[in-house]
């Protein structure tokens, strides 16, 4: 006999004129992974968020281990055994590990009003040990550590022996395959200790994989529930995309053609560059030429991605780009580069500003005459990335912090796309992003590519990097271990083997 964890009644939240969820029906069980699935917008964070404490619904219910559930705040839902981990980074910077880990929770070991510093710090290296990361140090800044992770010590933090509901947002895109590993067990450890798991991915194998269950949403309202034996229809994926976007959606998402050949003429170089572990690094990006890094968490890709756009100065060795040398990020801009961060809420994006502002800043030159911006222009700009990418908002004025996850990802393309830059330099470009845009992403890419543009994209789906890149460089340890040719027998086997 199942056993009912949480269910949400009749729920309802609106953002002003937006219906976020509308009637929202869904029962959470004991030993179920469920996932949830929809578009970009479609209401998956917001049931989430309001579970776990983070927002109120408009209207509606919600019963945990049949009672009112009702909580105030992310604290107390964690007190009562909710934890949720965001998409987004969520750790307190400038604080060690064991902090973030144990943030909130400091009353468990403190006596008489002090707090047992030792005690919160050995507690916290046994937690990282037990789950295997043992490289991260409780008693570490987390400022040294990169943004997956501090993901990893997110989901520490969340999950203790009075977990019973874990939610995972769109986390295993940021996670590398071992991350990701980890966080597969995770779940399925908690399935089996009889909690529960709210899974909300775009990558359907991922959830045909892993989860038990299955609830579509589009647009706020529930379309259906799927179980087990409904996921494994031979015909379950097409089913699945039908719900979701209420229309066919073909199959392919990747270029189809075998051709790696771009121009001779180059269009990034990077010249025995050395930053840290980086040692003596060089690369030579053509027009026309899509370069893909992929490795394991800790590899080096996303610092190559950092120091090609300036973000980062190296120690010794250059970034150049046609024949000037690139020291600062306004430099790689105004030289045409583009940077997609995978860091999106700290890097990429200004959250309190609006969806035309953060489209239209890069290309706030190109828009100005006489230091004169013109309004009009920058709302055209910014009206043309919204409609070709979908970016689901009232208009360009919405702030950015009120768009759904794959909807600020969509902003942060856009960006560079609005600009026109010739190089851009993607890292995890499709993190989020429902499988639609995903096509649409892959389109814009093979027509850059066309149109002679160079681009170098780091990616963490090893699919995404054989579908679309001429050469992928796999690395390791901050060497590169493996250079691939565009091929049509390359398979995610062959590339692990120089990762690991
Ligand atoms: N604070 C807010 N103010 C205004 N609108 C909001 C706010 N938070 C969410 N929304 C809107 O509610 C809708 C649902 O967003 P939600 O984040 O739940 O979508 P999602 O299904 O999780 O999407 P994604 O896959 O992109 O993460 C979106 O249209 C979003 O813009």
């Amino acid at each position: 006999m199942e056993q009912l964890m949480i269910e949400v009644k009749n729920m309802c939240k609106n953002f002003g004129p937006t219906k976020a969820l509308h009637n929202v029906d869904v029962k959470f069980y004991r030993g179920q992974i469920r996932g949830l699935v929809g578009e970009n917008g479609s209401g998956k964070s917001t049931i989430t968020s309001i579970i776990a404490g983070m927002q109120k619904a408009t209207s509606g219910e919600i019963f945990y281990k049949g009672e009112p559930w009702n909580p105030g705040s992310m604290v107390e839902a964690q007190k009562a055994g909710i934890s949720m981990v965001l998409q987004e980074a969520n750790t307190i910077s400038n604080c060690t590990i064991a902090e973030n880990i144990f943030a909130g929770r400091f009353d468990e070991f403190s006596k008489f009003g002090f707090v047992n510093m030792k005690k919160v710090n050995e507690e916290a290296q046994r937690i990282l040990d037990s789950f295997n990361i043992s490289h991260i140090k409780a008693l570490d800044n987390i400022n040294q550590y990169g943004f997956e992770e501090r993901k990893l010590v997110e989901i520490v933090r969340c999950v203790s022996e009075d977990t019973d509901v874990f939610v995972v947002d769109e986390t295993t895109t940021a996670l590398s395959l071992e991350g990701r590993q980890l966080l597969y067990k995770l779940i399925h450890r908690l399935k089996d200790q009889g909690k529960s798991v709210i899974f909300i991915s775009h990558d359907m194998d991922e959830i045909l994989e892993q989860c038990t269950h299955l609830t579509v949403l589009r647009d706020g309202e529930i379309i259906g529930h799927l179980d087990r034996n409904e996921m494994d229809m031979p015909n379950a994926e097409q089913v699945i995309r039908y719900m979701m976007v209420g229309r066919e959606i073909g199959d392919s998402y990747y270029r189809e053609d075998y051709d790696s050949s771009h121009s001779e003429k180059v269009a990034l170089e990077l010249k025995n560059v050395s930053l840290g572990a980086i040692k003596d690094f060089s690369l030579t990006l053509h027009e026309g030429e899509i370069i893909g890094f992929g490795g394991l968490s800790g590899c080096g890709m996303h610092e190559i991605g950092r120091i090609a756009f300036g973000l980062e100065k190296p120690e010794q060795g250059t970034v150049e780009r046609n024949g000037q040398k690139i020291t600062g990020c306004h430099e790689a801009i105004r030289s045409g580069i583009g940077y997609i961060s995978k860091n999106r809420d700290m890097e990429a994006l200004i959250l309190e500003g609006s969806i035309q502002d953060n489209i239209t800043l890069p290309s706030k030159t190109e828009l100005s005459k006489a230091t004169f911006i013109s309004p009009l222009k920058e709302k055209k700009m910014a009206d043309k990335e919204i409609e070709a990418f979908r970016i689901k908002c009232g208009d360009g004025k919405q702030w950015v912090n009120t768009l759904s996850g794959g909807n600020k990802q969509k902003v942060s393309f856009a960006k560079w796309t609005a600009k026109g830059s010739d190089v851009i330099i993607m890292d995890c470009p499709t993190r989020g992003v429902d499988i639609g845009v995903k096509q649409f992403m892959y389109e814009l890419i093979n027509e850059m590519k066309k149109q002679g543009k160079a681009i170098i994209l780091i990616s963490e789906e090893m699919s995404e990097l054989i579908g679309m890149a001429d050469k992928i460089i796999v690395m390791k340890d901050f060497l590169i271990t493996k250079e691939f040719m565009r091929n049509k027998d390359l398979s995610e086997t062959d590339m692990i083997e120089y990762m690991i």
